[in-house]
């Protein structure tokens, strides 16, 4: 990779890890560290205490997992077993919990030996958090404010934490801004001086500066335009390319159908708006056209949101409507604070009213902050996030260790002002590397906004304001039904993913079968070659290798992203119009050997699952 190619050909086996995790890390296919990896990894091993300032998708997790697990594995297990857990992991949301238990449990299962982790929420009741505390775990993965009522509630001693000796503070730019400061400041004295503290964070900001005060010692920092010595600002990905399309309020629906009618936009895509009837009306109104999408918002119970995250992530629907919990309602951060965004959500909540807010929404819960979306090629923002903070997270949801992501904000009149205070910001604070600007989306003509326009308009005028209210609570209705038999069913069946669909339709009434498809009358000769480009984009997969997989110099040429390569203004396509050799090396292509829905979960057992299977049709039917 051009700009963050690293130390030379260093491997994992250079960085001291210890056998059985270099085996485990080769059983997780991953052949070379990602830049973080190769500067903290060493650092951790040699017991200090590190802030880790990468980008989103950089690899921050394994960063200090490995290192973390050498540590507790190298301890001697004749040594007896410790008053209580040896390694505690903080996260902002309970979604991150699992995603850091999963990989834990995965890299544990490789390396062959059992030590135990265990995650703990909010969610859990005091006998289940007594009986995962039992043994007791060598690593835990908590949020701030679970692991402060284990002590205040005695199921864990605080005397207990004398025997920890890494504590993590992942995904540290969020922990205070999602209300967690009074539970830091609680947990802060019970840590021992001898603790390893390590602090990962996507960006920087004051709130991170104030962690780093309260429990970290004397730690080196590395930010990632320290990684190479060379000079890369960049807070996102530069694998992802950054485009805006301006078009009026009333208009983004079009907007939305012709992009994806059209096949415009490369899948899986993640589609962000800023509320939660948004998403509903932009779902009942793209299921009118046979377009088929699925929500996630904070008001589904945990259960339904942890299996709309797996079954995204395998591939079994391509188009999550995602709602995140911006926490604010002002407008955009100023820009010459890279976290101003998080500053302002931090006025939003202090920290007084936060044990009021936890008790009516689910506030361990972010929606997107974090979570590891697997082969997004896309991130739409339906609705312009309201801080830079927001716009920087939700983007990063793809271009993910260095894969290929496209991000497309649709800017209506009204959010201008903040588009243009974030290019202000990038241009300040972001070097002068191509992705880092937003440029006009080139594959849509206004012919083909045209072509759809009566059609959108007429289904739009019927997505009423009663129709969205009655789709979102008939969606909740179900996903209440289905959460408590979806947690029994999944432990039993953890991937028998396909036996609910999140992407059902929500209407009333049935689509009607002509608008989903688009008659020959109303096609665009220009907009269908943009859409064979993408196609052939997308068939031309195996030839993008993730950046971080090669710390060989490579090139990136212009010419070989179909969204350079093809103006809606032009009616061919340089390199010929179907030639996919002529088309994505890098943008769009699909990793190498990456299957729709395959991404290592099998389909389900059936077998022993079919009761729990008629079961839950059966709940479903009524
Ligand atoms: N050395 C590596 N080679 C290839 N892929 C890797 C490597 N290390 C991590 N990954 C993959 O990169 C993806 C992103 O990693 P991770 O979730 O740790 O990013 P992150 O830096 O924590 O991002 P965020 O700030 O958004 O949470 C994951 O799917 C992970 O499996």
């Amino acid at each position: 990779m051009e700009e963050e190619s690293s130390d030379g050909e260093l491997g994992f086996e250079e960085l001291g890890l210890e056998a059985r995790i270099l085996r485990a890390v080769s059983k997780l296919k991953l052949e070379k560290p990602t830049p973080i990896q190769l500067k903290a990894i060493p650092l951790i091993l040699q017991g200090k205490d590190v802030v880790a300032r990468a980008k989103t998708g950089s690899g921050k997790t394994l960063a200090y997992i490995l290192p973390l697990l050498h540590k507790l594995l190298a301890d001697d297990p004749s040594a007896g077993t410790s008053a209580g857990p040896r390694a505690v992991v903080l996260v902002p949301t309970r979604e991150l919990c699992q995603q850091v238990h999963d990989v834990v449990a995965k890299l544990l299962e490789y390396c062959g030996r059992s030590l135990k982790v265990v995650q703990l929420t909010s969610s859990l009741s005091v006998a289940s958090l007594r009986a995962a505390l039992v043994g007791p775990p060598e690593i835990v993965v908590t949020t701030p404010a679970s692991l402060a009522s284990c002590l205040s509630n005695k199921t864990l001693s605080p005397a207990s934490l004398v025997s920890l000796s890494v504590l993590v503070l992942d995904e540290a730019d969020l922990l205070l801004s999602y209300g967690y400061e009074e539970d830091l400041k609680t947990l802060a004295p019970h840590i021992p001086r001898s603790c390893q503290c390590l602090l990962m964070s996507a960006t920087s900001s004051e709130d991170v500066e104030k962690l780093k005060k309260l429990v970290l010692h004397n730690p080196v920092t590395l930010k990632l335009t320290e990684v190479d010595g060379q000079l890369d600002d960049s807070i996102l990905p530069n694998s992802v390319q950054q485009y805006k399309i301006s078009c009026k309020l009333h208009d983004k629906l079009l907007y939305m159908l012709v992009l994806l009618k059209f096949g415009l936009i490369q899948k899986k895509a993640l589609i962000f708006v800023n509320s939660i009837d948004t998403s509903f009306r932009l779902k009942l109104f793209l299921e009118q056209f046979g377009i088929k999408s699925a929500v996630l918002n904070a008001e589904l119970p945990q259960n339904s949101r942890l299996h709309i995250l797996k079954a995204f992530n395998v591939g079994l629907f391509d188009y999550l409507l995602a709602t995140d919990d911006c926490r604010t309602t002002g407008h955009h951060a100023g820009h010459n604070d890279e976290m101003a965004g998080l500053k302002e959500v931090d006025k939003s909540r202090s920290s007084s009213d936060n044990k009021g807010r936890r008790a009516q929404k689910d506030t361990e819960f972010g929606v997107v902050r974090g979570i590891d979306f697997k082969n997004v090629r896309t991130v739409v923002n339906y609705d312009m996030p309201p801080t830079i903070s927001g716009y920087i997270h939700r983007v990063g949801r793809t271009g993910r260790a260095g894969n290929a992501g496209a991000a497309i904000s649709l800017v209506s009149l009204e959010e201008e002002e903040l588009l243009r205070s974030l290019e202000e910001f990038l241009s300040e604070n972001v070097s002068t590397k191509n992705s880092t600007q937003l440029g006009p989306f080139p594959l849509l003509s206004g012919k083909a906004i045209e072509s759809l326009r009566y059609r959108a308009e007429d289904v739009a005028r019927g997505v009423t304001k009663i129709a969205v209210r009655e789709a979102r609570a008939k969606e909740l209705r179900l996903e209440i039904l289905n959460s408590d038999l979806l947690k029994t069913h999944f432990e039993d069946n953890p991937a028998d993913l396909e036996l609910l669909k999140h992407d059902k339709v929500l209407s009333k009434q049935q689509p009607a079968s002509h608008l989903r498809t688009v008659p020959e009358y109303l096609r665009d000769p220009t907009t269908e070659a943009a859409s064979m480009a993408v196609k052939a984009a997308r068939a031309a997969m195996g030839q993008s290798t993730s950046r971080f997989y090669s710390n060989r110099k490579r090139r990136k040429p212009q010419s070989d992203d179909p969204l350079k390569a093809f103006s809606a203004g032009s009616k061919r396509l340089k390199g010929g119009k179907n030639d996919a050799r002529g088309l994505p090396g890098t943008l769009w292509a699909r990793k190498k050997g990456e299957k729709r829905g395959s991404s290592g979960e099998s389909r389900g057992n059936s077998k022993s699952s079919n009761s729990s299977r008629k079961k839950l049709h059966r709940r479903r039917k009524r």
